[in-house]
């Protein structure tokens, strides 16, 4: 079922499909609701997953203002969506981006999340200086998205090392990623790195140790970055597993899908 869903005076565009317990699934930056495509079938059976599509990404609105794709209202219009599709208490998952999302509703709203997975994900960064850098180094970005234009951002941002894995991918899914990436608006993507950007964020990793939400951490073993934020996140965690899939890189879930896949589902199950 494909809904557009009037969200606190923004349109969210959404796909839910499947029965049984809710799963919310929250796609990373330059993504869509269409990169859990693949895991539709399997899923399905499973769960009733509602998947929207995030500011300034796929059909949803992009807001010319920055500030309304901040983490505090991207927070409510979660709850709204929920709300609005009467989901009471749901999993979730997010990667990346989408990670900190979930991360961030589960500790602001935990009553209404069950289970999480948080993929690549992390609780932003430590320091205000850490922070000030980031946001300026996205402010870059962002102008070199406004600028130059989608499609050559998106082979730039294939290119940082943190995808250097994906390289390896059959051409197919690559060409996959790489057609979702392509399909942004490049107002939206401006709009959230500058709105919800690692930067702009709040920490929350003085927050995490309140977390009683049974939560599974996955990361790529070849992804040292966040394999080593998640180690970390998970020495503050009450009830957190992590896990390294291997021979993966910063997105298991195109690199090593059937691990990721099975890995998820016996957690949720
Ligand atoms: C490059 C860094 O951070 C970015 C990496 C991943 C996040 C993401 O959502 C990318 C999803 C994808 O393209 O597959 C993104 C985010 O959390 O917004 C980060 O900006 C880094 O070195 O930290």
């Amino acid at each position: 079922m494909n809904h557009m869903l009037s969200i606190r005076g923004v349109t969210y565009a959404a796909v839910e499909f499947g029965s049984g317990e809710s799963l919310l699934l929250l796609h990373g930056f330059t993504g869509s609701k269409a990169v859990f495509q693949p895991f539709r079938e399997e899923w399905a059976s499973h769960f009733r997953c509602i998947v929207p599509d995030l500011l300034g990404h796929g059909d949803s609105d992009a807001p010319l203002s920055p500030v309304r794709y901040g983490m505090a209202e991207t927070l409510r219009d979660v709850l709204a969506i929920l709300d609005t599709l009467e989901v009471k208490q749901t999993h979730v998952l997010g990667y990346s981006m989408g990670g900190r999302i979930a991360l961030a509703f589960a500790l602001t709203y935990p009553e209404r999340v069950h289970r999480l997975v948080l993929e690549g994900a992390s609780p932003g960064l430590r320091t205000d200086d850490g922070r000030t850098s980031r946001r300026a180094s996205d402010e870059q970005l962002a102008q070199f998205i406004e600028t130059e234009g989608v499609q050559a951002f998106v082979e730039r941002w294939e290119s940082i090392p943190l995808f250097a894995s994906q390289r390896r991918l059959p051409e197919d899914v690559f060409l996959n990623q790489r057609a979702i990436r392509s399909q942004q608006r490049k107002e939206g993507l401006a709009g959230s790195l500058r709105g919800i950007g690692t930067g702009q964020q709040p920490s929350y990793w003085s927050r995490l140790h309140e977390l009683r939400i049974p939560t599974l951490l996955v990361t790529g073993e070849l992804d040292m970055k966040f394999t080593q934020i998640n180690e970390q996140m998970a020495a503050c965690m009450q009830d957190a597993t992590h896990v390294v899939i291997q021979d993966a890189g910063h997105t298991p879930h195109i690199e090593k899908p059937s691990d990721f896949q099975r890995i998820v589902v016996e957690f949720l199950r």
